[in-house]
């Protein structure tokens, strides 16, 4: 079914501005405001780091795992998608690549400036970087991400593994629509790991990510990337964006909950210099976390 356009007012961007990242006039073509920016500056070797995802009242992602569930109304799903223009990586774990076959593109309606007299934007769309330590995702030339990048509709993805030799048939779809794999290392600290697998640093992939010229990304999910960044790789995170949806999903739904990895006494992460913006029937929470 086709989808309906998404439009997203020039009032909103503006109240976005100071929450991401700074226009690199160098690559892109549109225009932004020049409202004063909250965050720090990154540091060079580090793109800039938007933490943004969709939750519900009960803290949840989604009904379960592997199930993708539409938290977003329309404004604020239009939001995520002109937040995607605004960066120039868009990244999410293998465990959302399975359960959604995501486009990982921006969707925004490219005509809003002439037809609303707002700010145009241009069609920039981010590089998609997918979290893969063990090649889980069994993604074939028809997955989302690669048809549209075949059409011109998104860029192809790069997946970000541990697996220094990445079998011959998959690395021939992802090349032959412009992708390809970035192996690292383990993380040092090698006792901490997810699924039964060896963790990759985020330092590290955001520093290998910085490497590819891309300044800026967006990290959308899922549970286990957020609650990691969240967690003890917060200082890595300039900017959060939560869309919070007035729903509640119940027991079960895949949480957004880091552990407490310091004090027990203490919160996690908490976010200062709010500015909450409702969008239709959903409210946008933008903050940083507090050091
Ligand atoms: N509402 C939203 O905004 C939103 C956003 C994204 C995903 N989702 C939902 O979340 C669910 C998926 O979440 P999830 O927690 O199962 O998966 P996930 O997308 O967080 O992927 C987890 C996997 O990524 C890999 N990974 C992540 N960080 C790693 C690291 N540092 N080192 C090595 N490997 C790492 C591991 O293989 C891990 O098993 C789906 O249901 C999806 O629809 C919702
Ligand atoms: N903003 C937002 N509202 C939602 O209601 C919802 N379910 C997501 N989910 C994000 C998500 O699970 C992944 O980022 C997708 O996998 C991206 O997929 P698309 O590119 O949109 O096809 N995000």
């Amino acid at each position: 079914m086709a989808e309906a356009p998404l439009y997203f007012s020039a009032a909103d961007r503006q109240r976005l501005e100071p929450h991401l990242p700074p226009p690199q006039t160098s690559s892109r073509t549109s225009s932004h405001s020049q409202a004063t920016d909250l965050s720090p500056p990154s540091c060079s070797a580090l793109p800039f780091v938007s933490l943004t995802f969709a939750t519900s009242l009960d803290s949840a992602l989604s009904l379960g795992p592997g199930i993708r569930t539409t938290l977003s109304g329309p404004q604020s799903k239009a939001m995520t998608h002109y937040l995607r223009t605004r960066h120039d990586a868009i990244c999410v774990g293998v465990g959302t690549a399975i359960a959604d076959d995501p486009g990982l593109n921006s969707r925004l309606d490219t005509d809003e400036g002439s037809s609303r007299n707002t700010v145009s934007v241009t069609a920039h769309q981010p590089r998609p970087i997918i979290i893969d330590p063990r090649l889980r995702w069994d993604f074939t030339a028809q997955s989302k991400v690669m048809r549209l990048a075949r059409e011109g509709k998104g860029l192809a993805p790069y997946i970000v593994t541990l697996q220094k030799e990445p079998p011959v048939q998959k690395k021939e779809i992802l090349e032959g629509v412009g992708g390809k794999f970035i192996s690292l290392n383990a993380a040092h600290d090698d006792e901490e790991k997810i699924g039964g697998t060896r963790r990759l640093d985020w330092r590290a992939i955001l520093s290998a990510v910085r490497q590819e010229g891309l300044r800026s990304i967006m990290i959308e999910g899922g549970a286990e990337v957020i609650n990691s960044l969240l967690g003890e790789e917060a200082n890595l995170v300039d900017s959060v964006i939560v869309t919070i949806a007035p729903v509640w999903l119940g027991r079960g739904g895949v949480t957004v909950s880091p552990p407490r990895t310091h004090n027990v006494n203490r919160p996690v992460a908490r976010l200062s210099d709010t500015m909450w913006m409702p969008l239709g029937d959903d409210v946008v929470l933008c903050g940083r976390i507090a050091r």
